[in-house]
C-alpha cells in the first residue's frame, strides 16, 4: 500500500493548501501535528488504507494508552451535517461543506482525536482519548448506487467502534424506507456476520440516534419509540444465520436519542445542546447504578466496558490495516483470528523493541567477556550483577506492560521465548563470570600461597604452609562466592552457583595438594642437602682416619676399640642414624603440612633411596684411585714409621727393618679386600639395604620415582644385584692397587734402609776419650792460667743469667739470624765473583736444575696429600 497523502489536502508542496471549503490551511511535514490539523484520512476515496495512521496516534500521543482510548463513529446520510456535529462535539476540524456548493465535502473516513478539555471538576473517569471517525456519508449522489462502499465502511466501523452515532433528521424519523433504515439493516447484518465467529465474547455497540434539526413538537420519547418500532421490524427482516434465529436486537445493541434543534434557526440552542451532548461523550463510562435507579439511560457517560473492541491503542493502525484488507478482499472477516494474528505481530515488534534496550546494556559486558576470552585471560566483570538483573527484570517488565493486551496465548508464548532469549544470553554472562572468577580464582590463590611461603622462607622459615593455605584456600572461597552472588539473577531457575562453587573448591584442593607436594619437595631437597653434608664430613673423618691406620671417628657399639675391620659397619651407623636424624627431620615439619600419611611415607622414601645415592657417591669419591693410593700409603707408613705408641721410628741398623716392613705391608695389603666390598663385620654380608632404603609405596607416583637413580638389590627390575651395589672396587682395580701400593711401600722401605745406614757415620765414643787423653795439657793451662779461669768464669756467670732471665732463646735466634744474614751475604758475594767467570756460571745453572727437579717432587707430594673436599653444612640452610 503506498502512502498517500490525504485526498481532502491535495496540494502541490510549496503551495499554502487550500481546503475544499475554500478556507486556507496551515499545513507541515507529514511528522508535524499542524499537517494532521483536520484529522487523518484512514480510507481514502480510492478505499486504500493510509499507513500512516499509526504515525498520526504517536504524534496524538494515543499509541501507548494501552485500552485506555474510545473509537466513535459518524453514520448517516451524505450532507446532513455529520462534520459539523463532531467538529462542535470534539473540538475536531473536519471539513465542512460550504453552504453555497452543496456537494459531497468528507470522502472515504477520516479520523481525529478529540481537541475538547474536559470541564474543570469533572469526574476522575473522564475519558481522555476519544477518537472520532467521520465515515463518508451514504447514499450520495457522487456514489451513485454503489452499496459496496457503505458496506464496507460499516464493516470496519462496527470492528472497530464502540459507539456508532446515526445522525438523522427529524423529517425522517418514521419513514421506514428512507436512507437510513438502508443503512442500519447494513449495520445489523455486517454485526451478525461479524460476531458470529467470536460466540464466547459479548461484543455489543451503542447507537447514538442524533435527531437533527430537533423542533420539539413530537417529544424525543415518541421518535425514539417509532425509531424503536421501525429497528425491531428491520431486524426482523434480515437473514440470521443458523442459531441466531430468535436473536434479539438488544443482544447486540445499545440505544440512545437525543434531539438537536435547527443549527441555523436555534443557534444558540443548538450550541447549548451539543455542549451537553459533548459532556456525555467526554464523562467516560456508563453509572450503570444510576440507571439502574432512573430506570433509564439517558445522561451520564455513554461507554460501557463491553463496547470496548480490546485492541491496545499501539496496535489499533495494525489492527485497522489488517480488518480493511480483508474487507476490501472481500474475505471472511474472523476478528479472533485477526486479533491473535495482531498480538503475534505486536509481541514480536515489542519483542525486538525490548530487546534494542537489552542489548544496549548486555552486548558491551558480551564483547568484553569475548574479547577476554579470545586474549586467554578471563576477567571478573565489576558491576554484570546489577547490570543483568536490570536488564532482565526491565526488558520483561516492559515487554509486560506492553504486550500483555494481546491475546493471552500469544502474550504467553512470547514471553517464553523472550526469556528463552534473554537468559540464554544471561546463562552464558553468568558462567562466563563464573568461569572468570574461578580461574582468577585459583592463579591468585597458588600465587599468594607461593609468595607467602617465600616470604617465610625469608624470615627464617618460620611459618606453618598448612596454616597459609587453609587460609588462603578460605579467602579465596569467600571471593569467588562474592563474585557469584553479585552475580545471581533473581528469579531465573539457572542462576545458581552451587556445581560451580563445589568445581571451584575441589580444584582448590588439588592445587593445595599440588603446592603441599612441592613444598614436601623443597623440604625433602633441603634435608637431603643436610644429610649430603653431614654424611659427607663424617664419612670423610673415618676415610682419613683409614689413612692414619688407627682407630675412625665412630667408635663401634661395644665399646672395643675401633679397627679397620669394622670399618663399613662405622660407615653403616653413621648412614643409619644421619637418616634417622633426617627422617626426623622431615617427618616433624611435614607434619605441619597437614600431608596425608601415605604422602609423608613417599617423602620418607625419597629421603632414603637419596641418602643411599648420597653415600654411595661419598664413598665413590673417597675411593677414587689416587685417593685410596694416598690413603693406603699413609696406612702403611703409619704402621711402619710409628711404634706401638705411636712415636715415630728412628732407624738403626739393629732394627728388623725388614720384619717391620713386611708386617706393616701386610696389614695395610689386608684392607684393600676389605674396602673393596662394602660388608659389615657384625654378619659378614652387606648392609641390608633392601630392609632399609624399602620398596616402592604403592601411593608413589612416576613424578616422585623420576628423579631417582635405580638401587642395585633394591630395584629389581635393573638387574643389579645387592653383592654388585655393594663392590666398591672391581678385582682388576684391586689388583692394580695393590700393584701399586706395593712399589710405593717399597720406597718408603728403601728410604728407612738408606737413614739406618746413614745413623753409621756418627762419632765413636772412644774417640771422645782419646781427645780428652789429647788435649789433657790445654785443659790444665786454661784452668791453672788466672786470666783463662777468670775469663771463663766471667763466660760461666754469663751463661747463668742469661739461662735465669730465660734469654737463650732469643740470643739463639738473634745468632741464626745474624748468621744466616752472613750465609746470605756470603753467598750473595760467592755468586758475584762466580758470575764473572764462564765456568762459575756453568755451576750455577746445573744447581738450579737439580734444585728444580726437587721442589717439583716435593709439590707433587704435596698435592697426594692435600685432603679430600669438604661438603658446606646444609644445616642451616633448614
Ligand atoms: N438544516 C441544518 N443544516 C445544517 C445543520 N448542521 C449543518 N448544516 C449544514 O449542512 C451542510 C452539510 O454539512 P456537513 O457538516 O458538511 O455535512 P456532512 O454530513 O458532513 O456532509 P458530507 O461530509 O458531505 O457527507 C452544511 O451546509 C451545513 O451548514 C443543522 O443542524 N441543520
Amino acid at each position: 500500500m503506498t502512502e498517500r497523502r490525504p485526498s481532502g489536502l491535495e496540494r502541490s508542496p510549496t503551495a499554502p493548501s487550500v481546503l475544499s471549503n475554500g478556507h486556507f490551511a496551515s499545513v507541515g511535514a507529514e511528522g508535524d501535528a499542524a499537517f494532521y490539523e483536520h484529522g487523518v484520512q484512514v480510507i481514502d476515496g480510492d478505499k486504500e488504507f493510509n499507513p500512516n495512521l499509526s504515525k498520526y496516534l504517536s504524534l496524538e500521543n494515543v499509541t501507548p494508552a494501552g485500552f485506555n482510548y474510545h473509537l466513535i463513529s459518524v453514520f448517516g446520510s451524505q450532507s446532513t451535517g455529520k462534520s459539523t456535529l463532531l467538529n462542535n462535539l470534539f473540538g475536531t476540524d473536519f471539513t465542512v461543506m460550504s453552504d453555497q456548493e452543496r456537494r459531497q465535502t468528507t470522502k472515504g473516513i477520516w479520523l481525529s482525536k478529540n481537541k475538547k478539555q474536559g470541564e474543570v471538576g469533572a469526574p476522575e473517569r473522564m475519558a481522555d482519548n476519544i477518537l472520532v471517525m467521520d465515515v463518508e456519508g451514504t447514499d450520495g449522489r457522487e456514489r451513485g448506487e454503489d452499496q459496496d462502499f457503505e458496506r464496507k465502511s460499516a464493516l470496519f466501523a462496527l470492528a472497530t467502534s464502540e459507539v456508532l452515532i446515526v445522525n438523522i433528521w427529524e423529517h425522517q424519523v418514521g419513514l421506514y424506507q428512507g436512507a437510513n433504515m438502508g443503512l442500519l439493516k447494513t449495520v445489523f447484518e455486517v454485526n451478525l456476520q461479524l460476531f458470529l465467529k467470536d460466540k464466547h465474547t459479548s461484543h455489543r455497540s451503542l447507537l447514538f440516534f442524533v435527531v437533527r434539526d430537533f423542533v420539539g413538537t413530537t417529544p424525543l420519547k415518541n421518535l425514539q419509540k417509532t425509531l424503536l418500532e421501525d429497528l425491531g421490524r428491520l431486524w426482523d427482516t434480515i437473514s440470521k444465520p443458523a442459531g441466531f434465529e430468535k436473536a434479539s436486537i438488544h443482544d447486540y445493541f445499545d440505544f440512545q436519542f437525543y434531539g438537536l434543534p435547527h443549527k441555523s434557526y436555534q443557534p444558540v440552542q443548538f450550541v447549548e445542546e451539543v455542549q451537553k451532548l459533548g459532556t456525555r461523550f467526554r464523562d467516560g463510562h456508563r453509572d450503570l447504578k444510576r440507571d439502574a435507579l432512573k430506570g433509564e439511560f439517558s445522561e451520564g457517560g455513554v461507554f460501557l466496558p463491553e463496547y470496548h473492541r480490546r485492541i491496545p491503542a499501539d496496535g489499533f493502525s495494525h489492527y485497522a490495516e489488517s480488518i480493511w484488507d480483508q474487507i476490501v478482499n472481500n474475505k471472511d472477516l474472523d476478528l479472533p483470528t485477526q486479533q491473535e494474528l495482531l498480538a503475534q505481530f505486536r509481541c514480536d515488534e515489542i519483542l525486538r523493541e525490548v530487546m534494542v534496550g537489552f542489548d544496549e546494556v548486555i552486548i558491551a559486558f558480551e564483547d568484553k567477556q569475548a574479547e577476554a576470552v579470545r586474549l586467554g585471560a578471563p576477567e571478573v566483570l565489576g558491576g554484570l550483577g546489577v547490570a543483568m538483573r536490570g536488564a532482565r527484570s526491565k526488558c520483561l517488565k516492559s515487554f509486560e506492560t506492553d504486550a500483555s493486551r494481546y491475546h493471552k496465548g500469544v502474550y504467553q508464548r512470547k514471553t517464553a521465548e523472550l526469556q528463552g532469549k534473554v537468559d540464554t544470553r544471561l546463562k552464558a554472562l553468568f558462567l562466563g563470570q563464573l568461569s572468570a572468577a574461578h580461574k582468577s580464582g585459583i592463579r591468585d590463590f597458588s600465587d599468594s600461597v607461593s609468595a607467602l611461603v617465600k616470604d617465610g622462607q625469608k624470615k627464617g622459615g618460620s611459618y606453618d604452609f598448612a596454616e597459609i593455605v587453609t587460609a588462603q584456600a578460605q579467602a579465596a572461597t569467600e571471593k569467588f562466592e562474592q563474585v557469584a552472588r553479585s552475580t545471581v539473577v533473581d528469579g531465573a531457575s539457572w542462576s545458581n552457583y552451587k556445581q560451580e562453587l563445589s568445581l571451584y573448591q575441589k580444584e582448590l584442593a588439588e592445587v593445595s595438594a599440588r603446592l603441599r607436594r612441592d613444598e614436601m619437595r623443597r623440604l625433602a631437597t633441603r634435608v637431603e642437602r643436610w644429610v649430603q653434608s653431614r654424611l659427607g664430613e663424617s664419612v670423610g673423618i673415618e676415610f682419613n682416619a683409614l689413612g692414619s691406620g688407627r682407630a675412625g671417628a665412630g667408635a663401634p657399639e661395644n665399646g672395643d676399640k675401633p679397627t679397620e675391620k669394622d670399618f663399613w659397619d662405622r660407615i653403616w651407623n653413621l648412614f643409619e642414624d644421619t637418616v634417622l636424624d633426617a627422617e626426623r627431620r622431615f617427618t616433624d615439619r611435614a607434619s605441619s603440612f597437614d600431608a596425608s600419611l601415605d604422602e609423608v611415607d613417599v617423602g620418607l622414601w625419597r629421603l632414603r633411596r637419596k641418602s643411599w645415592g648420597v653415600l654411595r657417591a661419598k664413598i665413590d669419591e673417597e675411593m677414587t684411585e689416587g685417593n685410596l693410593l694416598l690413603k693406603l700409603r699413609e696406612n702403611f707408613e703409619d704402621k711402619f714409621r710409628y711404634d706401638e705408641d705411636g712415636v715415630p721410628r728412628i732407624w738403626r741398623p739393629t732394627d728388623d727393618i725388614e720384619g717391620i716392613y713386611t708386617r706393616a705391608r701386610e696389614s695395610t695389603l689386608t684392607v684393600i679386600p676389605l674396602l673393596s666390598r662394602f660388608r659389615l663385620d657384625k654378619t659378614t654380608a652387606p648392609p641390608p639395604l633392601d630392609r632399609w632404603v624399602g620398596h616402592t609405596p604403592s601411593t608413589a607416583t612416576s613424578a616422585d620415582e623420576e628423579d631417582l637413580a635405580p638401587i642395585g638389590g633394591v630395584d629389581e627390575d635393573e638387574g643389579k644385584s645387592l653383592e654388585e651395589e655393594m663392590t666398591i672396587l672391581s678385582d682388576s682395580k684391586r689388583q692394580e692397587l695393590t700393584v701399586r701400593f706395593k712399589k710405593a711401600a717399597d720406597g718408603v722401605y728403601v728410604e728407612a734402609k738408606r737413614s739406618a745406614i746413614g745413623g753409621i757415620t756418627q762419632v765413636p765414643l772412644y774417640f771422645y776419650g782419646l781427645l780428652l787423653a789429647l788435649g789433657w795439657n790445654e785443659i790444665w793451662a786454661v784452668l791453672r792460667n788466672p786470666a783463662y779461669f777468670f775469663l771463663l768464669f766471667v763466660l760461666a756467670i754469663g751463661a747463668y743469667i742469661t739461662y735465669t732471665l730465660n734469654l737463650w732463646g732469643p740470643m739463639l735466634k738473634m745468632t741464626e739470624a745474624a748468621s744466616g744474614q752472613a750465609l746470605v751475604e756470603g753467598k750473595r758475594r760467592l755468586r758475584e765473583f762466580l758470575e764473572s767467570s764462564d765456568t762459575g756460571r756453568q755451576a750455577i745453572a746445573m744447581s738450579a736444575g737439580e734444585g728444580g727437579s726437587r721442589r717439583k717432587e716435593e709439590y707433587e707430594m704435596s698435592d697426594m696429600q692435600k685432603s679430600g673436599p669438604k661438603a658446606k653444612d646444609d644445616l642451616d640452610d633448614m
